[in-house]
């Protein structure tokens, strides 16, 4: 099966700062893995990379088989990343936020198709917003802002989410339901899903591989027992 994601021996500066060196990896469908790492090692970097947002100075990174530069079915990947900027003096209700998914995809004055909303449905319930659905976002709690936002990148169905830092500002319960509606959506949908976090606790028993970004170089993070296969896997 084709990764939904590859790095080739992919290097990246910032002006001459060199941030990573040498990365190969792979991620499959149906599988998290988790990226951990120091401060400022290039986590984020990465995920920017696998985004098309900067360009690799070194190697080759391809989405679903296709480099990323030439890569266009860019609702099939979604993005939360650490700070998002939503206008929160606005009213904007959480089901707007949520909808504001698919703006990419509705021409404009189009209404969503019905398998749209029945997707915005799935995604509200699955993430537990339904009750939230009408109240205004800024005037929601840190926990629950980050579940729309998380909702909102599930909207258009993709097949590889990056979340950085999901769990930041958030509590014990809201991490064990993120946990789940995370699961739920690797194991059932398999969806493939890169976790960029300091808090072990939000993935424990969801990625499958933890990696650590350290130092330009990704390696299987110390600890319990690493499947390591994503490693190396294209080098
Ligand atoms: N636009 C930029 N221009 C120059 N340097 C940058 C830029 N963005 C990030 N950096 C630098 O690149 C390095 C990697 O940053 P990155 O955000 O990828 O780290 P991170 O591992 O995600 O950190 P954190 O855990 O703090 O989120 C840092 O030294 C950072 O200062």
């Amino acid at each position: 099966m084709t990764p939904v994601l590859e790095f080739d021996r992919v290097g990246f500066a910032y002006e001459r700062q060199p941030i990573l060196s040498g990365i190969s990896l792979s991620i499959c469908a149906g599988e998290c893995t988790a990226l951990v790492g120091p401060n400022g090692n290039g986590k984020s970097t990465l995920a920017r990379l696998a985004l098309g947002l900067i360009q690799p100075t070194h190697g080759v990174i391809r989405l679903f088989g296709t480099q990323v530069h030439r890569f266009r079915h860019w609702s099939l990947i979604g993005y939360v990343p650490q700070q998002v900027a939503v206008a929160a003096a606005l009213p904007i209700s959480v089901e707007e936020v949520v909808r504001s998914g698919l703006a990419g995809q509705l021409r404009p004055l189009r209404r969503a198709s019905s398998t749209q909303e029945e997707r915005i449905e799935h995604v509200m319930d699955l993430m537990g917003l339904q009750q939230l659905r009408r109240r205004r976002f800024s005037q929601l709690s840190g926990g629950q802002q980050q579940r729309a936002l998380i909702s909102r990148s599930l909207v258009t169905t993709p097949r590889l989410l990056f979340l950085d830092e999901p769990t930041s500002g958030v509590d014990t319960e809201a991490r064990t339901a993120l946990r789940d509606s995370l699961e739920h959506l690797v194991s059932i949908e398999g969806l493939a899903v890169v976790y960029i976090s300091h808090d072990p606790a939000g993935f424990e028993g969801l990625a499958r591989r933890v990696l650590e970004v350290r130092d330009g170089h990704v390696r299987p993070a110390p600890g319990p027992p690493q499947v390591s296969s994503a490693l190396g896997a294209v080098a």
